[in-house]
């Protein structure tokens, strides 16, 4: 986030934000399984053994079971074929008590990930990746079921810091499909006006500095450095 030089920066407490929550989750979650006797249940796929891999979905999982949610773990070996990672998707997809299924990519080289992500049911679409649901965060008036969760979670934190984002100046660094895309269409539906900043932008660093708000999304860490802003 951006702040003009004669002011001082503050420091969101992102683990704190993210304590409350995950708090907010929990009760949802007790509340609903006392309402209708059941629980929400999240299926994770994983295929190989990336150690990054593994490690953001170990968090997942032990997030699930911190407010609740019942996760269906699914671990894949690296050869596994695209036919039978798609035929545990079909699986995913009709099982009763898995409402959301969550494919954890990158995905090896010998699977399509257009394809298979394109297979997740849109209603159990929980990551928002699935084209339909990106389609609809593109469209103008169109709602899709599902946002992908770190750019909800940037603009979350947002929000929750008490940031404006209507008629803001947001400058978004890096184009993923996972993360700069979404977040600047998110930005977009929020009102702001939102510049993208990529690998062959000109100057980037001065379209960074008239912004209001800048979200680093390029993979990179410290990329953004505050002499910049
Ligand atoms: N099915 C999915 N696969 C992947 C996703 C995803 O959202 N769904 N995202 C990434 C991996 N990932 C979560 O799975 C993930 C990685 C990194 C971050 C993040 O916010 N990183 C911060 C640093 C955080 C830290 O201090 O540790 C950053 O880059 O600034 C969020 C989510 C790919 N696969």
């Amino acid at each position: 986030m951006a702040a003009p030089s004669d002011q001082k920066a503050t420091i969101i407490d992102g683990k704190a934000v993210a304590q409350t929550i995950r708090s907010e989750i929990a009760e949802e979650v007790r509340l609903l399984s006392e309402k209708y006797g059941k629980v929400p249940g999240l299926a994770v796929v994983i295929v190989g053994g990336r150690k990054d891999s593994q490690s953001y979905v170990s968090m997942k999982r032990k997030a699930c079971a911190e407010v609740g949610i019942k996760s269906f773990d699914i671990d894949l070996p690296e050869q596994v074929s695209e036919a039978e990672l798609i035929s545990k998707v079909h699986e995913l997809n009709v099982m009763p008590d898995v409402h959301g299924i969550l494919v954890q990519l990158p995905l090896p080289k010998h699977i399509n990930e257009e394809k298979v992500l394109g297979e997740i049911s849109l209603e159990k679409d929980v990551d928002g990746f699935h084209p339909l649901n990106i389609g609809k965060l593109a469209m103008k008036g169109r709602d899709p079921l599902f946002l992908p969760c770190t750019p909800k979670g940037c603009l979350e934190l947002l929000k929750r810091s008490g940031v404006t984002i209507k008629g803001k100046r947001a400058v978004v660094v890096g184009r993923s499909n996972i993360v700069g895309l979404p977040v600047s269409l998110l930005l977009l539906k929020a009102d702001a006006t939102v510049t993208i900043v990529h690998s062959h932008t000109t100057d980037p660093e001065s379209i960074v500095r008239e912004a209001d708000i800048v979200i680093a999304a390029a993979g990179q860490a410290m990329m953004v450095t505050m002499g910049i802003l």
